[in-house]
């Protein structure tokens, strides 16, 4: 895979990936990938403590005069460009906002192995994502209020952003490791382009509450006040743990599903 040494961080698989230099096909298993994720929601946690540290600051989503939107979509146009020409698009977990007219990396890139399915890997829900944030979610972790603190601001959603797109875009993987392992079920249900059988055939609702209480336990420990007087700040958290476990019940996880089953229906193509 594409930059996962960046995506699982310091455990053995890193080293092992790190020492191989690349990702390849036998490495493709259901527990790699699931380190993957769980290391994916300390990123995504962090990211929300550091948004929540600022109010709302609505006029940054406003519509402004001689801008095609606002001065967010602006912030991520650009910095996405940015990013583009450094390389970031190139990986297969990434997934742009503004996908159309990216220019091209800067420096070559190594060959990568393509592990995807072609026509699933250019998947990208990632407008459905950033309703999901602006409409749902940032009322949920900021409070009211404007203090102008803008570019700092949209710094901060876009690093959100980019951490639930990453991980939710990782269904994909999810997804073809599933059919590999078990191509003769999935292949049933593609051919007959049931929704609801692969649903049923990716769900593993004892994994999904794992993580809604271990993102909730996450969200107590990295976003706790810490002072030196003990007892002082039981009970006061940065971003509400309740919110991080609704947050993946009613969005992340259900997203994720839905880029799997969206993979899916067209792995055989
Ligand atoms: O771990 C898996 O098997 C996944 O497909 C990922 C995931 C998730 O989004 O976390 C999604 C569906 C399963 O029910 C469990 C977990």
């Amino acid at each position: 895979f594409v930059g996962f040494s960046a995506a699982i961080g310091n455990t053995s698989v890193f080293k092992h990936v790190s020492e191989m230099g690349n990702f390849s096909d036998d490495m493709l298993n259901l527990d790699t990938l699931r380190k993957i994720l769980v290391r994916e929601e300390d990123t995504i946690i962090f990211s929300l403590i550091e948004r929540a540290k600022y109010p709302i600051n609505s006029p940054l989503y406003d519509k402004r005069p001689g801008l095609s939107g606002s001065l967010f979509e602006f912030f991520v146009k650009e910095s996405e460009a940015v990013q583009a020409k450094a390389g970031r698009y190139s990986s297969a977990e990434e997934n742009a906002f503004f996908p159309d007219n990216l220019p091209p990396p800067l420096l070559p890139l190594r060959d990568n192995e393509q592990v995807l399915h072609p026509r699933g890997a250019s998947i990208n829900i990632n407008e459905q994502i950033s309703n999901m944030y602006h409409k749902q979610l940032l009322p949920l972790i900021t409070s009211n209020g404007d203090d102008r603190n803008y570019a700092i601001t949209a710094g901060r959603d876009l690093d959100c952003l980019q951490a639930l797109s990453r991980r939710i875009h990782l269904g994909k993987f999810v997804a073809e490791i599933k059919f590999r392992e078990s191509p003769e079920n999935y292949t049933r249900a593609i051919r007959a382009q049931d929704k609801d059988a692969l649903m049923k055939l990716l769900t593993f609702t004892s994994v999904e509450e794992m993580i809604k209480n271990r993102v909730e336990k996450k969200a107590m420990v990295f976003g706790q006040e810490v002072d030196l007087k003990e007892n002082d700040n039981v009970g006061k958290y940065k971003v509400n743990p309740s919110v991080v476990s609704r947050l993946y019940g009613e969005w992340v996880i259900p997203l994720t599903k839905f880029v799997e089953v969206e993979y899916l229906l067209c792995r055989l193509d």
